[in-house]
């Protein structure tokens, strides 16, 4: 028997078994105390809609998770306070000396994955199946939301750098996980220092008004940076007049670079007509001879609004993204749940009102589908010893099928813990972020595009149908 013990102080990362809602620990003590410990269970991860109204959503989160669950443990004062809970001294006992002993299979991260299909699966015993399940939604929903999202804004602005802005606008500490699922959504750098810092992702930035506020000029508080910093200086020019002083003060300044053999990264918009403001300082700036300066812009900036910019052909070169990113603007979480398909290696099945939420049962895979060039044509839910099937059916609408017999199949789930042993190296989000933009480039654009996207096709086996179905009617 061991005691952990630890510093309160300590983050979640490092506690994660209480990282959870007090019904997992109350059902896990249920299980034991009914002597159910040791029956096996298996639970799907999936989500029903995509965020956004999108075509799509890019699956974050399995690095934390792992890491996660790699620092598994009841410490001593987190049992001593369930045990002023009211919980029992054998159930406590019990999650003292638990170790995870899960059969976890995942979509790769960066993975481009669609409703209804499961991303995650955990197998294990009953209780451990079970007190995952809010850490799982926790962590996956959210990274995956900020993934999708960046993604969507990456897609709009096309090969012009993005740059993370939203740590002050961001919920909380939640802006530590979404400036990393921005990197593996696609976006190029972060200002977040500490995400940066602990998720080895690219830093950068500008500068704010405050600075320039602060000197008894403009032109002194751009020629202070240039000073300090004369590679890597992009000036904000919108603090007092844009046109009449901000630019030119910004070239008087990149002219004094040139002398000192350096040279102005750039200038940095943040108010009033973007296009308009972009297209003079362009102008103004390329009259100078400076047409090396980067124009970046900012202010709530999302991937509608970067369409229309680009759209204006407004010549921005990197765009600023804060609030709209790390907040998932406008859809405030990704639906994603967690749900029972078997125990004991029988299937079970959840059945609604609502047919759309009635659940898929039993130990399934996930088949992927590409046309000849590669491109994804559907994904199949299979029974896991399904073969690959002919044809995939709608799931509610069975006279609805497609052929997938002529198409190339792979597997979307793979190994990450066999018997609570880690599988995989948990990849960086630049190794997630790289994935995600190859697999990005295999969906065709239909399915990206902002207004109405093409349904995906997620399809079920013949199989599963008919164990679905039976199920049903068993349960009537
Ligand atoms: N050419 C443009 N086309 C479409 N949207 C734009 C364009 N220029 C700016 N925007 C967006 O319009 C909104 C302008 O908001 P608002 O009027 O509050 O800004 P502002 O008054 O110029 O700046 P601030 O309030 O920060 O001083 C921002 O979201 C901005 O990104
Ligand atoms: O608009 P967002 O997409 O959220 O991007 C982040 C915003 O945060 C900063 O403004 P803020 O007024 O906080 O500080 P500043 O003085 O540096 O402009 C920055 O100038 C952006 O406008
Ligand atoms: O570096 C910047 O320009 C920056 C950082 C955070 C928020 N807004 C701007």
């Amino acid at each position: 028997m061991s005691l952990v013990t630890s510093n309160p102080k300590t983050s979640v990362l490092q506690r994660p078994a209480i990282y959870t809602d007090y019904y997992e620990l109350t059902m896990a003590q249920g299980y034991f105390l009914a002597g159910r410990k040791d029956d096996r269970a298996s639970f799907d991860y999936f989500f029903r809609d995509n965020p956004f109204d999108g075509g799509y959503v890019i699956f974050a989160g399995l690095s934390d998770l792992i890491e996660i669950i790699e620092n598994y443990a009841f410490h001593e004062d987190e049992l001593a306070y369930l045990r002023a809970q009211g919980f029992r001294d054998e159930f406590l006992h019990y999650l003292q000396d638990l170790e995870l002993n899960v059969t976890i299979q995942a979509a790769k991260e960066g993975e481009v994955v669609f409703p209804r299909a499961p991303i995650l699966r955990v197998e294990g015993s009953i209780i451990e199946a079970q007190i995952l399940e809010t850490l799982i939604l926790n962590i996956l929903n959210f990274e995956s939301l900020i993934a999708t999202k960046a993604a969507r804004i990456k897609y709009a602005a096309g090969d012009h750098k993005v740059l993370d802005f939203g740590l002050r606008r961001a919920q909380g500490f939640g802006g530590i996980q979404a400036s990393k699922a921005a990197i593996i959504g696609g976006i190029e750098a972060t200002s977040n220092v500490y995400s940066a810092f602990k998720h080895g992702i690219p830093a950068s930035g500008t500068m704010a008004h405050s600075w320039i506020q602060s000197f008894e000029d403009e032109l002194t508080a751009f020629r202070k940076y240039a000073e300090y910093y004369p590679d890597n200086c992009i000036l904000l020019v919108d603090t007092y007049d844009t046109l009449g002083q901000g630019i030119p003060n910004a070239i008087e300044v990149a002219r004094e670079l040139e002398e000192a053999g350096h040279q102005l990264k750039g200038i940095r918009l943040d108010s009033g007509d973007l296009a308009y403001f972009a297209r003079k300082a362009r102008q103004q700036l390329d009259q100078a001879g400076l047409d090396y300066v980067k124009i970046a812009v900012s202010n709530q900036l999302d991937e509608r609004l970067i369409k229309s910019l680009l759209n204006q052909r407004a010549p921005i070169d990197l765009f600023g993204v804060g609030t709209r990113l790390v907040t998932g603007y406008e859809s405030p979480a990704l639906d994603g749940v967690y749900k029972l398909a078997s125990i004991n290696d029988e299937p079970k099945l959840k059945v609604s009102e609502n047919v759309e939420k009635t659940t898929l049962p039993g130990n399934k895979k996930v088949m992927r589908y590409s046309d000849a060039e590669g491109m994804f044509y559907g994904d199949g839910i299979l029974l896991a010893e399904d073969d690959d099937g002919k044809t995939i059916h709608h799931p509610f609408y069975p006279a609805k099928h497609a052929d997938i017999a002529s198409f190339s199949a792979e597997p979307i789930l793979h190994s990450v813990y066999k018997n609570g042993n880690l599988q995989i190296d948990p990849p960086t989000p630049i190794e997630s972020a790289a994935y995600a933009r190859k697999r990005l480039d295999k969906l065709n654009a239909e399915h990206k595009r902002f207004e109405n996207p093409h349904i995906y096709k997620v399809g079920i086996s013949q199989k599963l149908m008919d164990l679905r179905d039976q199920l049903i009617e068993k349960l009537k």
